[in-house]
């Protein structure tokens, strides 16, 4: 079943009086439980797409269909709540909140979405924690973290609230191969178990081993769509 659909995506910036085509008419249809890379020379526009996929920015033509809901047809509040409900995150910046421990930015992303006890919700917050390699630094805040911890800690929070869809720009930067293992362990778990679908952007060939789908962008356009293994699909 189709997770995400685009057709004719095409995303220009302005930039002063210069126009930027960064998309140049998308069509990709990714399908639930796929593990898909993304990958091409900088500038390529791979994180335009995560962008556009992750309702973060509209593109300049073209739809989206996530889980069968037109893009479009929702307003900020309803991509919102797509996002929120649906879409976990991992970004190169961590986007973590300051003030907050470890446990208390992962925790954070769960309570917005999860009713479970404060009992439950402790124990899956721990778990998540503890497969990130980040057991015994829960109460530290990110300023008291490196820059791989700080990704694990981003990484667990995208990964806590179980979402349909796990985006992330280059997940393995800052992280050493064996966390990048263990961590890449941790998705494909879920990505079995579950059913998660993975979209990430990496240069990591360690990355790419895990996908079951490898689509290289250049100029703004799918240039090539590889798959290899079966992956888990309804
Ligand atoms: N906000 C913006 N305003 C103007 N141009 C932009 C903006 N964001 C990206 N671009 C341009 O759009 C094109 C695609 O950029 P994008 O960041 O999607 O590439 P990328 O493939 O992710 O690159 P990298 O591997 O270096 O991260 C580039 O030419 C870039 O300069």
């Amino acid at each position: 079943m189709a997770l995400l659909e685009l057709k004719a995506v095409k995303k220009i910036y302005q930039q002063g009086k210069i126009e930027v085509p960064a998309l140049r008419g998308i069509d990709l249809t990714v399908n639930k439980g796929e593990f898909t890379t993304v990958f091409g020379p900088s500038g390529s526009g791979k994180t335009t797409m995560l962008n556009m996929i992750g309702c973060l920015d509209k593109p300049s033509s073209g739809e989206i269909n996530f889980n069968g809901q037109n893009l479009k047809k929702l307003d900020k509040k309803g991509l919102a709540m797509l996002r929120r409900y649906n879409i976990g995150f991992i970004f190169q910046s961590y986007n973590l909140i300051p003030v907050l421990t470890a446990y208390e930015n992962v925790e954070f992303a769960i309570r917005l979405v999860d009713k479970h006890s404060k009992k439950e919700i402790r124990e899956r917050v721990m778990k998540i924690l503890a497969d990130v390699g980040l057991d015994g630094l829960e109460n530290r805040r990110p300023n008291e973290l490196s820059g791989g911890q700080k990704q694990r800690v981003a990484i667990a929070r995208a990964l806590v609230k179980e979402p349909k869809l796990i985006l992330a720009d280059e997940p393995s930067a800052n992280l050493d191969s064996k966390t990048s293992e263990e961590v890449l362990e941790v998705m494909v778990k879920m990505n079995e178990e579950l059913g998660t679908t993975f979209i990430f952007s990496t240069h990591d060939p360690q990355v790419m081993d895990y996908a079951h789908r490898m689509l290289e962008i250049r100029d703004g356009l799918i240039s090539q769509d590889k798959r290899g293994e079966s992956y888990v699909s309804d």
